[in-house]
């Protein structure tokens, strides 16, 4: 028997700043958002959005709370030019950090953050303009991180700083064998050559009126705005932390400044932030401790799971039409697939688990009563052997009416980072009484409990009315004593007649393999046919 029972399932929660008002720090369960370049939409990661290969789209964990707060952005703390440089001592003093540390982690959000919206298979070739202070440093960092997410990065540094870190970070990148371009090198128009334009000149310490030769490679990056549609579409613009040529608090006062479609603010957005109107507004710079937070009331949101980066401000509009992707992968070919569909399935599985997706085990499972009409829901597949499929539900709800009516269903897998689905048909039945208690018994007591209070599918007035039966069944149990299966809650078990195993392919041309039983010799065998994408 091949079976999650007694596996947990880690559920994630997200580490709040201690600053965050009480409103947030009651998030208790994180949902996964899938943000990838196609949902530039807090999915991402929350749903993160976007992966950089195209094959391996992954997104990490984001709070709903914390999301819905967080697009509003009047919740987000700004910083005055005075706080921002305060900020800066504060980390490089008492608390111990390095400006090549914090150069490093900055550096790396901005191409995390790149990565996540602009793909290098589309966007390939960056020229990052580098600034003679921090911001620029911040620009050569991630323009090395950015050559080694497989983009082409070139660089304008024109006005050099001859300290050690500075001369380190060039060299870092020469012997990447990244171009150095100058002033004189780059093209006047700009919208050519490039197709990402990482804006490093100015950061929070900028004051006055731009000098050369930045004021002209502003000025460059200005022009592009009027390209409009009538030629090829120009280069995306992400700026650091402050889109040069702004006033660090009071923003573009003319109107007539850059106009970024990134901005990735550092540690916090500085008040001119408040006047970014373009699609992508990212927050890097995760190493704020709970000193500075506190000490500068900082409210800021977390950072799904791992990411160096989130994404702020209001989602950006998508066209929903144009939401597509081009799957690339290996071919799936008959030669090569199990003889045995459920060995074929266990691979894939393994391959799923292994790519690291969440929740691997998540199936829809679709299911029509006697009215023909079909329905569909997830759940998560708790056992698979030679009998078949396994899930866990409530014998009272919907689906399980419907199953009763008409004992056919239908499951399917979709693996997304794998660019894979699996489709399943075949009869249900339900377990055995002593596998559903065996399986009951494994899951967490509160789940045991959410089991008996939930009626499943019923109409219910209010959530109140189901917490409150939780907490009189929790003190009930508190003892620790045994809590006893309802028997209006078990499994069910599908018992497959036929499989489609579907592995994307560009142009749509995708790999279909389909089992279905057939006997050969009055030997019950699995026949394989490919099926038309
Ligand atoms: N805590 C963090 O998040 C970190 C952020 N980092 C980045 O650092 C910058 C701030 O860096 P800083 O070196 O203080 O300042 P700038 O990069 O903004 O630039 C200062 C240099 O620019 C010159 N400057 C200023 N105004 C002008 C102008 N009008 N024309 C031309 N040049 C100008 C200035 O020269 P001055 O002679 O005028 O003083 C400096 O040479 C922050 O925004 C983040 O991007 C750190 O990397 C890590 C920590
Ligand atoms: C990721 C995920 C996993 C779920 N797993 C289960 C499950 O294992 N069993 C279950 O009864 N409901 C599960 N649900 C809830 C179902 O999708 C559905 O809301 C519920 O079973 C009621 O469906 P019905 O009214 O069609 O019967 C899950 C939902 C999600 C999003
Ligand atoms: C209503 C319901 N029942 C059952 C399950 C499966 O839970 P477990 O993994 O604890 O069996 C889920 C999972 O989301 C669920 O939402
Ligand atoms: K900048």
């Amino acid at each position: 028997m091949w079976s999650f029972i007694g596996r947990s399932i880690t559920m994630r929660c997200l580490t709040l700043p201690q600053s965050l008002p009480v409103s947030l720090l009651s998030i208790n369960k994180t949902h996964v958002f899938r943000s990838g370049f196609s949902y530039p939409f807090w999915r991402s990661t929350v749903g993160s959005f976007c992966s950089t290969s195209g094959v391996f789209t992954r997104m990490g964990d984001r709070g709903v709370s914390a999301l819905q707060s967080f697009h509003n952005q009047d919740s987000i703390s700004y910083l005055l030019q005075r706080e921002a440089a305060e900020i800066d001592e504060t980390l490089m003093g008492p608390l111990g950090f390095s400006v090549d540390q914090l150069m490093e982690l900055a550096g790396l959000s901005v191409a995390t953050s790149i990565a996540e919206v602009y793909r290098p298979s589309e966007y390939n070739r960056v020229l990052a303009i580098c600034g003679p202070g921090n911001n620029g440093g911040d620009g050569l960092v991630a323009a090395r991180h950015l050559h080694h997410f497989g983009y082409k990065p070139y660089i304008c540094y024109p006005k050099r700083t001859p300290k050690p870190l500075y001369t380190g970070l060039v060299t870092q990148l020469e012997s990447l064998s990244v171009p150095f371009l100058s002033v004189e090198d780059l093209p006047l128009d700009l919208s050519n050559d490039f197709d990402i334009l990482v804006d490093a000149m100015f950061g929070f310490s900028f004051h006055g009126a731009p000098r050369p030769p930045f004021d002209d490679l502003i000025r460059r990056m200005i022009c592009l705005h009027n390209y409009g549609q009538t030629r090829q579409k120009p280069p995306v613009i992400v700026s650091i932390d402050i889109p040069s040529g702004w006033h660090v608090e009071e923003g573009d006062i003319d109107g007539e400044g850059i106009k970024p479609d990134m901005l990735v603010s550092l540690t916090a957005p500085k008040l001119c932030a408040k006047k970014f109107s373009g699609p992508h507004h990212f927050l890097g710079g995760r190493f704020v401790p709970p000193f500075i937070a506190d000490k500068f009331k900082l409210h800021l949101p977390p950072y799904p799971g791992t990411a160096m980066c989130v994404r702020i401000g209001k989602p950006p509009q998508i066209d929903i039409s144009a939401l597509r992707e081009n799957y690339i992968s290996p071919e799936f070919l008959e030669e090569y697939v199990e003889a045995d569909p459920m060995d074929q399935f266990r691979k894939w599985f393994d391959d799923a688990v292994v790519a690291g997706l969440k929740e691997p085990n998540a199936m829809a499972l679709s299911t029509a009563g006697k009215d023909g009409k079909p329905s569909s829901r997830i759940v998560l597949l708790k056992g698979v052997d030679k009998d078949g499929f396994v899930w866990y539900t409530n014998y009272g709800s919907r689906k399980a009416h419907e199953i009763s009516e008409n004992p056919h269903a239908s499951l399917l897998f979709y693996w997304d980072g794998l660019n894979r689905q699996v489709r399943i048909e075949g009869p249900v039945q339900k377990v055995s009484e002593l596998e559903s208690e065996q399986y009951f018994h494994s899951r967490p007591r509160g789940s045991q409990i959410g089991a008996i209070v939930s009626k499943q599918s019923t109409i219910v007035p209010g959530r109140h009315v189901l917490h409150q039966e939780y907490k009189e069944l929790e003190n009930k149990f508190s003892d620790g004593s045994m809590i006893p299966k309802p028997k209006y809650w078990g499994g069910y078990r599908l018992k497959p007649e036929l499989f489609e195993f579907w592995q994307g392919q560009q142009s749509r041309l995708h790999d279909r393999l389909q089992y279905s039983p057939e006997e050969i010799n009055g030997k019950r065998v699995w026949r394989i046919d490919r099926l038309a994408p």
